[in-house]
This record gives C-alpha cells, structure tokens and sequence, in this order.
C-alpha cells in the first residue's frame, strides 16, 4: 500500500511516500513494514489565511509531482475534539472546521486542508490520524479535586501511540493487550498510561500537569502558583509558566545540548538535570499506578531522550519497574504512516468526523 504523508510544522512541512506491508509476525499484526522516502518543504512564516494555504498547496503538489498514485493520503491535525485514537476521514467540513476553529498554536490545523487537496488531485481519500485531544481517560481520571474542574486529555498522541505500540512489540505483547507509560521529553512534555490500546491516563501537555520542560514550569505547589497569578495580568502569568521557566529560569538557557555540556563543571546545571530525571521518574511511577497491573513496558522518547546521563539517571530510578524503550526524537511521519496502513491493510477501520457537540445537541433534540 502506498501513503502520501503530510506533518505540517511551524517553519516547513515534513512530507514522506510511505511503502507500508503487513509485517511477517502472526503474533504481532500491527508491527508493519514500513518505508518511508522523506522530503521536506519550508515555508517562511506560520499559515494564517487562504492565500498562505493555497500557497503551501502548491508546494507540497510540487513535492509529490513524480510520486506515483497512491492508495490514500494522511495528515496530522490539531484538536477536533475529545474523539477516540484512530484515523478520521477528512471532509471537507472537517478540514473547513480546522481552519476557522483552530484552538491554539496548532500549525497542524492546515494538515486535513493539505491532505484533502492533494488526495482530491489523485482521486483517492484523504485521513488524519491520532489528533492531540484524543480522549479515552478512565472516568476517575477526569476528576480534579475542585468540582467543575476536569482533567483534559491533549498530549502527542501520534508520536506515544506509536512508541507505546514499539515499546509493546519489543516485549513480545500486542497493543492492545499491553500497559506500557510513555514520557514524550521534547520541547513540551507529556507522560501518559496506555492500557488495552487506549490512553487511559496523561499528565496533558501544555498548561496541564507533569515534569518542567526546557521552558515550561509543569506541575508547581498551588500556593506559588496562586503568588504568580495573582503578581500579574494572566497573560504575562501564562508567558512565564510556558516559556520562561523549566531549564530555561533555573539554569538561563532552554538549549539543553548546552546544558549537556555544562553539567560536569556547573553544580546548578548538574542540580537542574537531576531534578528533571527526578520530575521524569515520579511522573512514570505515578503513570504506571494508573495501570491495572506493572506495565509491560516504560519509554521514553522525544529531543531530550538523547541527553544519555539524563535517560541514565531516569533508568536507574525507574528500573525496577519495567523494561526501559529509548526511542529519541520525534517518529510523527512514522506514526501517520502506520495509522494510515492500518486501516488500508484492513486493521483498523477509520472514523467518521462530526462537529464536536453535534452529536449532544442532536441526542437532546
Ligand atoms: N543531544 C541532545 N542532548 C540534550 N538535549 C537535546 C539533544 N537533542 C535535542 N535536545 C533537546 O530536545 C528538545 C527538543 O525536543 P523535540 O525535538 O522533541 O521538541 P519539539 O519537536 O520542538 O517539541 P515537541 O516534542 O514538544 O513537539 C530541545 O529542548 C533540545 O534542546
Ligand atoms: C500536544 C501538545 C503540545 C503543546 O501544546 O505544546
């Protein structure tokens, strides 16, 4: 079978023809082979409007001039609301919804548009896969302690579906029947508890809960979070809590190759990396209490799990609770693409898309 796949990001849109097989392992008919030819396309500022979008349009059929027909073609896309994991067909309502509604920075809300002109221009359907606000949290899980306060489900859906679903596979067990914790270490953070192929708990990734990240404060004792809101005018608060704290306020920079460097000759680094790995491990112990039993399986991944004393010291402490999957960077065309060969290859099968709340409002008619 054969994918076009589209990743849009702030500066370029990663692009890939994906070759995707059955794999030979009966026990195991989600591990697929996979070949993906990559390209990437850059564009200069973020999309805002129709003339951006057409443009970008005309990039990515540049791109693929000389790939040949494929069966489908597959995007990421940002929040479409609270759905279960999956590939959805791509409307045009739906890549119509993205662009007005677009909640957030989520420079993959243009991916449906992308993947709707490109798979219209080869006669063939058009899918996104694994949105950011899948929502499959356990019903306790969703409880805060203040009522009317909920729990919110938003993470990197596609990239720790895949590396669970890997982390799972390593071990000999298939998804489905697998618990596996997932800490997505990149620019932001997320660690989350898949038991049964669903993401039952998550830390969430933005102003949620969790580890510091390279500019993120995470999760902070209520009473200095109260000082900070109540010091400043709540847009300044948020600019602090997202990107002038974490690594970046303890040590004073978010570069953490830098970081790497400094840690052997500078306490205050070395204190600031040990503290992460501490946040890091707490948090998969926390995770792992979600599941029904010990996991099968702990990983790790994201830009920050190639700082190796930084994996060393999250290993050491979290050992004793699983296998440890070290999968760095980011596997998002990767994920797209064997979400999208799950469902040509007849594994899964894809969702409809309807307005978030049409279906309430249609049930109370
Ligand atoms: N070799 C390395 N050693 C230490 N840190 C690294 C290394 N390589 C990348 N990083 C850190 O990883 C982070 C970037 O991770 P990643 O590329 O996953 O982020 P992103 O894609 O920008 O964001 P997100 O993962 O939240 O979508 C940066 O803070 C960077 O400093
Ligand atoms: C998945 C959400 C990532 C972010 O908002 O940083």
């Amino acid at each position: 079978m054969l994918a076009y796949v589209i990743n849009p990001g702030s500066t370029s849109t990663k692009l890939a023809l994906a070759e995707i097989e059955r794999g030979d392992n009966p026990a195991l008919p989600s591990l697929l082979r996979l070949k993906l030819d990559k390209t990437e396309v850059m564009h200069s500022a973020l999309l805002s409007g129709p003339l951006e979008l057409s443009d970008l349009q005309a990039d990515l059929m540049t791109a693929a001039a000389d790939w040949p027909k494929p069966d489908a073609v597959v995007a990421a896309c940002g929040l479409i609301g609270n759905l279960q994991a999956g590939a959805y067909r791509v409307t045009p309502e739906l890549a119509e919804w993205l662009l007005t509604h677009p909640h957030g920075e989520y420079t993959s809300n243009v991916g449906a548009a992308l993947a709707l002109h490109l798979a219209e221009s080869r006669g063939v359907p058009a899918y996104v896969v694994d949105p950011p606000d899948v929502d499959e949290l356990r019903p306790e899980a969703r409880v805060s302690g203040l009522a009317g306060v909920e729990r919110l489900s938003r993470l990197h859906t596609l990239n720790a579906r895949l590396v669970a679903r890997r982390a799972a596979h390593e071990q000999g067990v298939r998804f489905q029947d697998a618990r596996v914790v997932v800490a997505h270490l990149g620019g932001s953070i997320s660690v989350s508890a898949f038991e049964g192929a669903k993401i039952v708990d998550t830390t969430g990734a933005r102003l949620d809960e969790g580890p510091f990240t390279p500019s993120r404060a995470g999760t902070l004792p209520i009473r200095a979070l109260l000082d900070v809101a109540y010091s400043r005018p709540r847009s300044d608060a948020e600019k602090l809590l997202l990107s002038g704290a974490g690594f970046l306020g303890l040590t004073g920079t978010a570069d953490l190759r830098e970081l790497e460097r400094r840690e052997k000759t500078e306490s205050r680094v070395k204190l600031a990396a040990d503290a992460f790995a501490y946040q890091v491990a707490k948090n998969i112990g926390a995770y792992s209490a979600a599941l029904s039993a010990r996991p099968h399986a702990v990983a790790i991944t994201g830009g920050i799990a190639r700082w190796e004393s930084v994996v060393d010291r999250i290993e050491r402490q979290i050992g004793w609770i699983a296998p440890l999957t070290v999968l760095p960077g980011d596997l998002e065309l990767e994920a797209l693409a064997e979400g999208m060969g799950r469902v040509l290859l007849g594994l899964e099968t894809a969702q409809d898309w309807t307005p978030p709340g049409a279906a309430s409002a249609a049930d109370s008619a």
